[in-house]
């Protein structure tokens, strides 16, 4: 349902009855507007109450672009913006009334912070990574949780190619050197990148972009990933990290932090590179052992890196890297030489955030207008197309439940009063997620309709959009 869709079957609602949440309207009339008493079934009989899209709240941290504002505006919801990550506290003071929540990387969506989130139905991760969010418990609460797969990779992998010219060529320190005056012209151990050997650890969406950007400029790209992927124009899969360890010039990593991604590159691996190779890391924190690499660069193996990313980033801008007793390596890794540090920047330009602002506002508006759970990252990915209102009393179901069986012979029982115009479902791992539109259904009955299907076993969270 398009917003200006809503917005005219709003007004209709509005002339009807005077208020766009009134349920009691003209029977023959149909309009938009949802039973939605909160996406957590953890949380109990919540009082009951339809509404509209101006009592949709959406709390947008770490500063979420504008055109994703813009949508939500558009749409009529409440947006409660902030230009930061919050702390811990009042995260789950502001989580407990709002219905959806816009973070980048920094906000962590723990189980814990999940809990008080009583009205919440979806969080938009508005970057590529989503290893912030407990995404199994929030599926398991009915919550989905969408991202943007790949609207910054392009910004990513051109920041690593000037990453391995800048430390090939020393840049970072001839610059340091000429901002305090001194004059130093070297050409001893800089060199080009032509005809080097640059290895992509994780050929994914950021890994095979940069490995063409490479080539285009002379290198020899390998790379290795945990699945078979076809190699974009010269290069070639290698079959161990090892492998590529010892023949990259240039090491870069584009894996996510999972389990078996920390500490990929620790003194062992280090230890298996070339003599004189270089490190880039721009994927997550946890990937590279900080203090195993200020090592490697102490005893000469490594001549160069570039970090972007950092096992405890600062929640906002101003704040030190440094004051974080977890951080011990800083200060023997910032003395070091030929070394980029960046306050994670790969996907921060202008037409990065842009287009993740849109991508990810037009993926929650679509779950909260019409259910659609296409491109969620932890649910089922269920869509019908839209709902008819022409046809009188038409409703929509959105049941979330447990995957166990027998709850479709219970749901369906329940809406075979009616006609089922429409229907899909889906599931993923414990939760199942089922899409109905059905049509005859009095508009006075929709509170019971609402309450059947609360009843049911296994139910998790249910919603009604008429
Ligand atoms: N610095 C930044 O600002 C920034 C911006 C965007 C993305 N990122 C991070 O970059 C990383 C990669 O992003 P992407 O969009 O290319 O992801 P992607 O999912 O498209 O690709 C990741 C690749 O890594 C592979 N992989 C997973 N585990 C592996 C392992 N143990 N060894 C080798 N390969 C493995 C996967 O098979 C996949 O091909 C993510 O962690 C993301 O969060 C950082
Ligand atoms: O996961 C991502 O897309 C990157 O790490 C960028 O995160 P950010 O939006 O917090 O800069």
């Amino acid at each position: 349902m398009s917003a200006e869709q809503i917005s005219n079957t709003f007004q209709k609602a509005m002339n009807i009855s005077g208020s766009p949440n009134a349920v009691s309207t003209s029977p023959t009339q149909s309009y938009l507007s949802q039973y939605f008493p909160g996406g957590n079934q953890q949380k109990t009989s919540k009082a009951l109450k339809p509404f509209s899209t101006g009592d949709i709240k959406i709390l947008l941290l770490e500063n979420v672009n504008l055109t994703a504002i813009n949508i939500f505006k558009n749409q009529g919801y409440q947006v409660e913006f902030y230009k930061s990550s919050l702390p811990e506290d009042e995260l789950i003071e502001k989580i407990k009334d709002v219905h959806a929540i816009g973070i980048r990387s920094k906000t962590k969506l723990t189980e814990k912070i999940l809990q008080h989130a009583k009205n919440l139905v979806v969080i938009g991760c508005f970057c590529i990574g989503t290893n912030q969010v407990d995404l199994e418990y929030a599926a398991k609460s009915g919550i989905s949780v969408f991202n943007s797969p790949f609207s910054n990779s392009r910004s990513v992998a051109e920041l690593v190619i000037a990453e391995i010219i800048t430390l090939a060529r020393q840049l970072g320190d001839r610059s340091i050197e000429l901002h305090t005056g001194t004059w130093n012209k070297v050409s001893s151990k800089c060199w080009e990148i032509r005809g080097k050997t640059l290895g992509i650890v994780g050929y994914g969406h950021i890994g095979s972009q940069l490995s063409v950007l490479a080539e285009a400029m002379g290198m020899n790209v390998i790379y290795y990933d945990v699945v078979m992927i076809m190699a974009l124009g010269n290069s070639k899969q290698v079959d161990t990290l090892d492998e590529l360890l010892s023949k990259s010039d240039f090491v870069t990593l584009h894996v996510p932090a999972t389990s078996e991604t920390a500490n990929l590159l620790s003194a062992p691996q280090f230890a298996a590179m070339k003599d004189g190779a270089y490190v880039i890391n721009a994927s997550r924190g946890t990937v590279v052992d900080i203090a195993a690499l200020v090592q490697a660069m102490k005893s000469g193996k490594i001549a160069g890196a570039a970090l972007d990313v950092y096992p405890n980033e600062p929640a906002k801008n101003g704040e030190n890297l440094f004051n974080n007793d977890l951080n011990s390596w800083a200060e023997e890794l910032t003395s070091l030489r030929n070394v980029i540090l960046t306050p994670h920047i790969g996907g921060s330009t202008e037409e990065a955030q842009s287009s993740i602002g849109v991508e990810v506002a037009s993926s929650l508006t679509k779950y909260i207008n019409e259910g659609s759970s296409i491109g969620a990252v932890n649910f089922p990915e269920v869509s019908l197309r839209d709902l008819d209102l022409d046809q009188e009393n038409s409703v929509r179901v959105l049941y979330i439940h447990q995957n166990v069986p027998g709850v479709l012979k219970t749901v369906n029982n329940i809406l075979s009063n009616h006609n089922i115009e429409k229907q899909f479902t889906d599931s993923r791992g414990d939760v199942a997620y089922l899409m109905a539109d059905i049509s005859q259904v009095d508009l006075a009955d929709i509170k019971s309709l609402y309450e059947q299907l609360e009843q049911t076993p296994y139910k998790i969270a249910t919603r009604l959009l008429y």
